[in-house]
């Protein structure tokens, strides 16, 4: 169905979440980086793949797809038997629905909020607000426990299967856990093999290298947070 591009940044955790998936499905893409910092992804040219004006947007066989997570579940049902399944080909269960929405709707807007506090706030000269600090590491704790629960119910969120749903966490997971955030994780068995596992996958490797490349600050990160 022709060539798959991914427009975007190395930096962007939506971004990442898409790289991951084409890794984890084995098939190849071509990168398109978006120069954020003079304002590209706000262009006419850009609009057009993505109106909102936020990275990434994806290219293929003549569709024009934004919204991360809509990106992955649209590859992950196009190629349902290249490399590792992550959704299911056809009914998906309602767990998977269920875990899906958890991670967007529960999981992602807090640990989004910590990201910015505590990672990039100081790689942009800004202050960090330790009140906000502490609310969303209460409300992060709460996800976590309700997350250790569920975690002695299956291997992964959705199932023993590792899924679309696992795979949303990691690029936030990474960040937090190069920060004081990460004794959150730590604290509960569970959570924390889970971390330990998801974050060891080839395809996260992929990532990762792929911000050591485009995005220096990257590197430096667990030096200075
Ligand atoms: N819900 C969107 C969020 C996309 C998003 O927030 N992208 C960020 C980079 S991680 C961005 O483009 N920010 C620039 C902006 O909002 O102007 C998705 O999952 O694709």
């Amino acid at each position: 169905m022709g060539v798959i591009k991914v427009h975007g940044a190395a930096m962007s955790t939506a971004a990442q979440r898409v790289f991951t998936c084409l890794y984890e499905k084995e098939l190849n893409f071509e990168f398109v980086p978006v120069d954020m910092a003079s304002g590209e992804h706000k262009k006419e040219a850009y609009l057009s793949l993505n109106p909102f004006g936020q990275v990434p947007a994806l290219e293929h066989g003549g569709q024009k797809i934004f919204e991360s997570r809509a990106i992955t579940q649209y590859i992950a049902m196009e190629y349902p038997e290249k490399g590792t399944r992550l959704a299911s080909a056809d009914k998906p269960s309602s767990s998977f629905l269920i875990w899906k929405e958890v991670e967007a709707h529960q999981f992602d807007p807090v640990a989004s909020k910590l990201t910015w506090e505590i990672v990039l706030k100081p790689m942009f000269g800004m202050t960090i607000d330790p009140t906000m600090v502490e609310e969303y590491k209460a409300k992060l704790a709460k996800v976590l426990d309700v997350y250790e629960a569920r975690l002695t119910k299956s291997k992964y969120l959705a199932s023993d299967s590792f899924t679309l749903v696992d795979m949303h966490h990691l690029p936030t997971i990474n960040l937090l856990m190069r920060t004081q955030v990460k004794q959150l994780f730590n604290a509960r068995p569970r959570v924390s093999a889970w971390v330990a596992d998801i974050t060891a996958r080839p395809a996260w490797t992929k990532v990762l290298a792929m911000q050591k490349v485009n995005f220096y600050p990257f590197i430096i990160l667990s030096q200075i947070v």
